[in-house]
Formats: C-alpha cells, sequence, structure tokens
C-alpha cells in the first residue's frame, strides 16, 4: 500500500493537471472524440483472460488517459498491488491483509506471509469443503431421521450470500451430472420472510442448513438459524404428521441439520455445530472477498469442486496480470481509472451495471456490497476527512429488464450516469435440440442487438440516426454518456471467475488513489447498536422518552398495532 506518509491525490500534480484537462474535454462531445479519433476501438479495447474490456466508449482520449497513469503511479497504485498480493497488513484500521487472493492460488504455489506460508492452510480447508461436497452428492449425508439430504439452505448475509447467490445463480448450466440431486436455496433477511418460505415446503427430514457467518455473531443469520433450528427439533423429536420416522434426539438433529462457516470455530462450537462439520477460514479474508473460500460451499454444491476450482483459476488468471501487466495495459487499473475519471473530474457520480444476461441476475446486487461498501468512505487510511469524491453510488440489474424501468433517466433525466455493459459473445451452443438451439441463439443475437444499440444512443444521442429531420425537444436524446462494455468470450466458471477479480481489484486501486481503505467497513456498526438499543425499547426495557419524535411515533404506531391483535 502507499507509504503512510503520501499526498492526498489532490495534492498530486497529475490530479492537477487532470482538472485543467477536463476543464479543456468538459465541452466535447463524444460523438466528437469519436469523430476525431478513428483508433478508439484499438486505443482503448484490451483482451485478457476470456474477456474484453471496451473502454473506447468513456469520455476521454489519448492524454487523459496518460494524465490518469501518471495519477496513479504518483498515488503508489504499483507498490500497492504488492503490498496486497504480498499479504502486507493494507487493512490498515483492522490491522491485517487481506489475502483473498490467497485462496485462489493453485496448490503448488507458496505464499509466506510474515513468516507462514498460507496456501497449505488454505488448499486444506478446500479439501475439507470437497469432502462435505462429495458426501452430499454421493447421496451419504443423511438426516437425522436416515434419509440422504435433498435441500440445503444457506442462512448468511452481505458478503455470507451475495456472492455464492450470484455465482450459483450464474454457474446453474454447470452442474455436475450423476450426482445425488442437492438443491441450494438462500435466506438472508432477518425478517425471517425468505426462511418462512422454505420452511413452508421443505421436508425437515432432507433439508440441511449451512450457517454461513464470517463474525458468526450477525444476527440477522443466527435469528434464522434459531427459527431454522426450532423448526428442526419441533418436526423431528416429536411425532407428527408430516414426518414418518420416529422421533429423535435433538443433539443428532443439530449434528446433522446444521454446517458452519466461519472464522470463529468458537462461536461455532458454542452454538453447537459439530467440530467436523465446521469450515473455517481467516480473519484476513474479507467478508464481500469470501466466496473464493469456505464460504463458497453453496457454490461447490451446484457446480461441483471441478468447476469450483475453475472459478478459483480464472480468478488467479486475473489475479496474475493485476500483478505482471503494465498499468496501460492492465485491465483493472484502466477500469479503475475510467472510475476515477468520472467521479472526480467530470462529477459523474452515479454508476449503473446492466448484464445482458439473465444468468448475471445478480451480479448488480454483488457489485453493490463489492464497490460501496469496500468505498464508500470519506477519510483517508491516516483518519483525515477527503475533500474529494470517492465512490460514486452504484446500482443496477439486467439491462434488457432495465431498458424497460430505468432507462428513460438514462436517456433523458438531468444527470449524467456511466454505465457498465456486460454481455457473454457466445451462447447456447450446448443446447442439444436444433428448434431450440436455433431459437435461442437468435435471442441471443437479439439481446446483444440491444446491448450495443444502448450503449450506442447513450454515445451518440440523436445522432444514432441516419434521419436527423426535425423533432420535438420532448423526442430529443442528447447522448455525451459515457460507458463501459465487458464481454466474456463465453460466460464460464474460468471467465466469472476473471471478471469478479477484475472488479474487485478495480475497487482496490481505486481506493489506492482515494487514499482510503477499502477492507473494513466501520459505517455499519453503529446502525447495529442502536437496533438493538431500539429493540430493547420496542419490548419495553428502555425509556422511549429518550427518543425523538419520529422515532417514539413509529414505536408506538407498532405498539398500537400489536395491541389491535
Ligand atoms: O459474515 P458475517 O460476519 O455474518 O457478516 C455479514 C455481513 O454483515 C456485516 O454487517 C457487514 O457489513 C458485511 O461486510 C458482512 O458481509
Amino acid at each position: 500500500m502507499a507509504s503512510a506518509s503520501r499526498a492526498t491525490p489532490d495534492k498530486l500534480p497529475a490530479w492537477q493537471t487532470l482538472k485543467q484537462h477536463a476543464d479543456e474535454l468538459k465541452g466535447v462531445h463524444l460523438k466528437t472524440l469519436f469523430g476525431s479519433e478513428s483508433s478508439r476501438w484499438a486505443n482503448f479495447t484490451r483482451h485478457e483472460a476470456g474477456l474484453t474490456l471496451d473502454l473506447s466508449k468513456q469520455r476521454w482520449d489519448d492524454d487523459t488517459l496518460e494524465h490518469l497513469l501518471a495519477l496513479a503511479h504518483d498515488a503508489g497504485v504499483p507498490s500497492a498491488i504488492d503490498a496486497l498480493l504480498s499479504g502486507k497488513r493494507v487493512n490498515v484500521s483492522e490491522n491485517r491483509p487481506a489475502l483473498h487472493t490467497a485462496l485462489r492460488l493453485p496448490a503448488e504455489a507458496t505464499l509466506n506471509v510474515e513468516g507462514e506460508d498460507i496456501v497449505a492452510g488454505v488448499q486444506e480447508s478446500l479439501a475439507q469443503m470437497e469432502r462435505l461436497v462429495c458426501r452430499l452428492h454421493a447421496g451419504q449425508w443423511r438426516g437425522a431421521t436416515g434419509k440422504p439430504i435433498r435441500h440445503v439452505v444457506n442462512l448468511g448475509v452481505g458478503g455470507s450470500d451475495l456472492g455464492p447467490l450470484m455465482v450459483t445463480h450464474a454457474l446453474a448450466d454447470y452442474r455436475p451430472e450423476n450426482i445425488h440431486p442437492v438443491e441450494v436455496h438462500f435466506a438472508s433477511t432477518m425478517d425471517g420472510s425468505q426462511l418462512a418460505d422454505y420452511l413452508g415446503r421443505l421436508n425437515p427430514e432432507t433439508t440441511l442448513f449451512v450457517l454461513s457467518s464470517k463474525s458468526f455473531t450477525t444476527i440477522d443469520t443466527l435469528s434464522n438459524a434459531n427459527t431454522a433450528r426450532d423448526w428442526l427439533l419441533g418436526r423431528l423429536t416429536q411425532h407428527s404428521d408430516f414426518v414418518s420416522a420416529p422421533p429423535v434426539s435433538a443433539e443428532l438433529i443439530v449434528r446433522q441439520h446444521f454446517i458452519g462457516v466461519s472464522a470463529s470455530p468458537e462461536k461455532m462450537s458454542e452454538w453447537g455445530i459439530a467440530p467436523d462439520h465446521q469450515l473455517k477460514f481467516w480473519e484476513w479474508v474479507g467478508g464481500r472477498y469470501s466466496l473464493w473460500g469456505t464460504i463458497g460451499l453453496p457454490i461447490a454444491l451446484v457446480v461441483g469442486m471441478t468447476h469450483f476450482r475453475e472459478l478459483l483459476a480464472g480468478a488467479h488468471a486475473m489475479d496474475r496480470h493485476f500483478s505482471e501487466a503494465p498499468m496501460e495495459d492492465n485491465l483493472p487499473v484502466l477500469l479503475a481509472l475510467a472510475g476515477i475519471w468520472n467521479v472526480n473530474f467530470l462529477d459523474i457520480r452515479a454508476h449503473s451495471i446492466l448484464p445482458y444476461d439473465g444468468r448475471l441476475e445478480y451480479f448488480a446486487a454483488y457489485l453493490e456490497q463489492l464497490e460501496m461498501e469496500s468505498n464508500g468512505k470519506s477519510v483517508t487510511r491516516q483518519g483525515q476527512a477527503v475533500n474529494y469524491s470517492t465512490c460514486p453510488v452504484l446500482w443496477g440489474q439486467l439491462g434488457p429488464n432495465a431498458q424497460h424501468a430505468f432507462y428513460q433517466l438514462l436517456h433523458q433525466g438531468t444527470q449524467s450516469v456511466v454505465c457498465d455493459f456486460i454481455a457473454p459473445l457466445k451462447r447456447y451452443d450446448e443446447v442439444e435440440d436444433p428448434d431450440t438451439r436455433r431459437h435461442l441463439k437468435a435471442q441471443h443475437r437479439l439481446a446483444l442487438a440491444n446491448c450495443f444499440a444502448q450503449s450506442r444512443v447513450l454515445m451518440l444521442g440523436d445522432d444514432a440516426l441516419d434521419d436527423d429531420g426535425p423533432r420535438p425537444e420532448h423526442k430529443r436524446y442528447r447522448g455525451n454518456q459515457p460507458s463501459t462494455t465487458v464481454l466474456l468470450d463465453t460466460l464460464t466458471p474460468a471467465t466469472l471467475g476473471a471478471l469478479i477479480a477484475l472488479y474487485e481489484h478495480k475497487v482496490f486501486v481505486q481506493a489506492v488513489i482515494w487514499d482510503i481503505n477499502p477492507f473494513d467497513q466501520w459505517g455499519v456498526e453503529l446502525g447495529k447498536k442502536i437496533a438493538t438499543d431500539t429493540q430493547g425499547i420496542i419490548d419495553g426495557q428502555g425509556d422511549i422518552t429518550r427518543m425523538d419524535a419520529s422515532s417514539r411515533g413509529l414505536i408506538e404506531a407498532f405498539w398500537a398495532a400489536e395491541q389491535d391483535g
């Protein structure tokens, strides 16, 4: 990481140069930039690890990129990348490394961190996960009444939910054949609504819960876990119409129906997870960076360990590229610099993520946590308030659906938004039936046509039309909205791994330039504490008169509703 004494980015010479350069470029429309540079595609597009990154529709030119690369250099990006990958304590507020990249090192690699090779431990944790996965896929994991497990429900939230949820959905086509069928589900919300749905339709005899929580203190997950345990105990320790087998002991039920995944084995044991059903990981893996290890259990259950390891290998290919490629060809660095340019120099602080592939339905939700929880910060690593913008507001959903929802604002709203379009070049080759394949391939072409059309219209506005006839103001498109397009050769475990790693490293490079710590999340702590106090007051154990009028009114409304029955 950059040295503790480095200047904040706004004090670096390249920042001032970029400010002046932005003043010159601000009035230039994107279509003009394209008009004057026929080589934009070649200049601003790079290919690596099965991904094509097209940055040519950003509102920048060759000089911009040169100045941004100087900024990255002056901010210490190359040495920060080394510090990250070699296991230096880059998470300064928690005084520990951030070593998610170690989770995807090849088995034969070594990585010495503070005198210890950590690769062997990582491989052992993967091997333990593999043993559990094999038992489930072989139909050998039996519930307390002796029936093979058919459903696995992951109880986790944030980083213990979003990554596995996103990847299992994206790679559902990669289910292994000839295994005992195990369906994987996710329940995260503390209100219990997702869990209640599963409890209403799953058979307790054949359902296993994975308690996924790095800290094993997250109330959302623990409250779901307690509800699940009571449901199992209620159904399996006594005779019921639902369960055919004779009642079994509570101890056996907890043992056979719960796996724990956490960095705190003590807390897993306290909760009652059997030691051999505990999958561990390390404090040096951030929650939102944890899908690559044992938190990835639901992924391995859906796609099998071979595909899970391909996911890791794809991410590792991007790690190597990040570590070795010169900055001007380095995909994560370039993607990060485009973001810095938009946020800090063009004042574009809204960012939309728009995949044109239904399998990437949860990608935007995943990135919302990755980017905003990492870089939604306003103090430097030395604890001083920043006087420049950091992470933009980021949101998104499937592009084709968003076209019918919020693209209106992208095309004719009052503010600039930068968009990331994401799509695979090839799809549906594996569909056996020729007629269905032909139809689906046509649908893929349709989706790509829409993807390419939208970024073009956002760029050119009215000029995307050949006919430049007069039209009323409400039908005009100003264009000039920048975008990035990421094309996957095809969506595989490896290219998905590379795509996720691309964004992880982009977030890191931006954090280095902004001089903030992307690996902590202190901003979520106060809300948790006040929620505990508020719960006490709702339960009648606190002093409501200390509260503000609005919060008091809300609680009183709830009390009144409870009394009404
Ligand atoms: O995995 P856990 O310890 O249960 O944490 C789950 C999530 O909750 C926290 O409040 C954090 O904001 C997230 O970064 C984290 O991923």
